[in-house]
């Protein structure tokens, strides 16, 4: 029987056991803050944007939302990075990605004060969790971890393959596998658009992260029975929807359930773990910066 990993709830969980951390926060005179800037007029960006503004309000993070218009010089969005870096009330910035052509992304990571990088991108933090000393862990990974964990995943001398070399998600997934730490010892295979025989390295995969953009790219035929599937791709693809689209991930579903022994679905698999570790950051955030202990779960 396969198992239907059901990221909704493990996000609600992690959501639950951050309200004791916001508290203490508070008690001490802090409400952690959460500012989000929107450079883009893409409107699956727009959607998660705004998805991470009530997420906020649903834990008791004050959530501030910034807009700059698409066509705007990159200096609109380095001054407003400045102003959030400031600001003593903002304790995570997260510029949400891609930023439009003409916008330096990586001046963009960079200008981000490293204490308030909730994403984890600033290459001093990057090289923080490449050294196994992560300040933030990146969302997406993260919340992998997370979902792995709570169904009881080994990763131990597992054999994964990610696939996709993103900044955002392959590269730092493939290096929370591989360390030496819990839910790491993984023996991890980073496979791209240049990767000879997808298929003969995902059929030897006990556990396989498909993060490439992508739609349905790894079907049935890819996996080994019983394998954990997990798919960051959330592709809108045209569809007779009253949206006009729908979500496809980039496993396909359909023949993947039947091989797989645990796979996550899309909706409701990954992107509420992105959401709910952008909670956790924020809050660790806060703590870092005021010095008051938090208990993170
Ligand atoms: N600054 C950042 N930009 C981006 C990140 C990131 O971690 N930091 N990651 C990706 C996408 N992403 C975050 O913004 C993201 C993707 C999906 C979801 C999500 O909740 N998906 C829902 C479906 C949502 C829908 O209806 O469209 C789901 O899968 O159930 C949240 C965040 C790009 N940029």
């Amino acid at each position: 029987m396969t198992t239907i990993i059901d990221g909704n709830e493990v996000a609600a969980d992690v959501r639950a056991g951050l309200a004791d951390g916001i508290e203490t926060l508070k008690a001490e005179g802090t409400t952690p803050g959460l500012a989000t800037v929107l450079m883009s007029d893409d409107p699956a960006s727009e959607t998660y944007v705004s998805m991470k503004q009530r997420d906020c309000e649903e834990v008791g993070i004050n959530g501030i939302h910034v807009e700059i218009d698409a066509d705007a010089p990159a200096e609109e969005l380095f001054d407003t990075v400045d102003e959030l870096n400031a600001d003593p009330e903002v304790h995570g910035i997260l510029v949400q990605m891609p930023v439009p052509d003409h916008v330096d992304k990586r001046r963009v990571l960079r200008a981000i004060d490293p204490v308030k990088d909730v994403d984890g991108f600033h290459p001093e933090n990057v090289g923080r969790m490449v050294a196994g000393n992560a300040r933030y862990k990146p969302c997406t990974p993260h919340g992998i971890q997370k979902l792995l964990e709570a169904y009881d995943v080994e990763t131990e001398g597992a054999d994964a393959v990610v696939v996709g070399r993103s900044d955002i998600v392959g590269k730092p997934m493939t290096n929370l596998l591989i360390q030496k730490a819990p839910l790491g010892n993984a023996t991890t295979t980073v496979c791209h658009s240049r990767t000879k025989d997808l298929a003969a390295k995902t059929r030897e995969a006990d556990i396989v992260v498909a993060a490439v953009g992508v739609p349905e790219l790894v079907t049935g035929d890819m996996l080994k029975d019983g394998a954990t599937v997990v798919d960051v791709g959330v592709n809108r693809v045209d569809a007779d929807t009253d949206k006009g689209y729908e979500l496809v991930g980039d496993v396909e579903f359909e023949s993947a359930k039947d091989v797989a022994g645990r796979i996550t679905p899309v909706p409701g698999g990954v992107g509420p773990m992105t959401r709910a570790m952008l909670l956790y950051n924020t809050v660790k955030a806060a703590g870092v910066q005021t010095d008051v202990a938090v208990d993170l779960p």
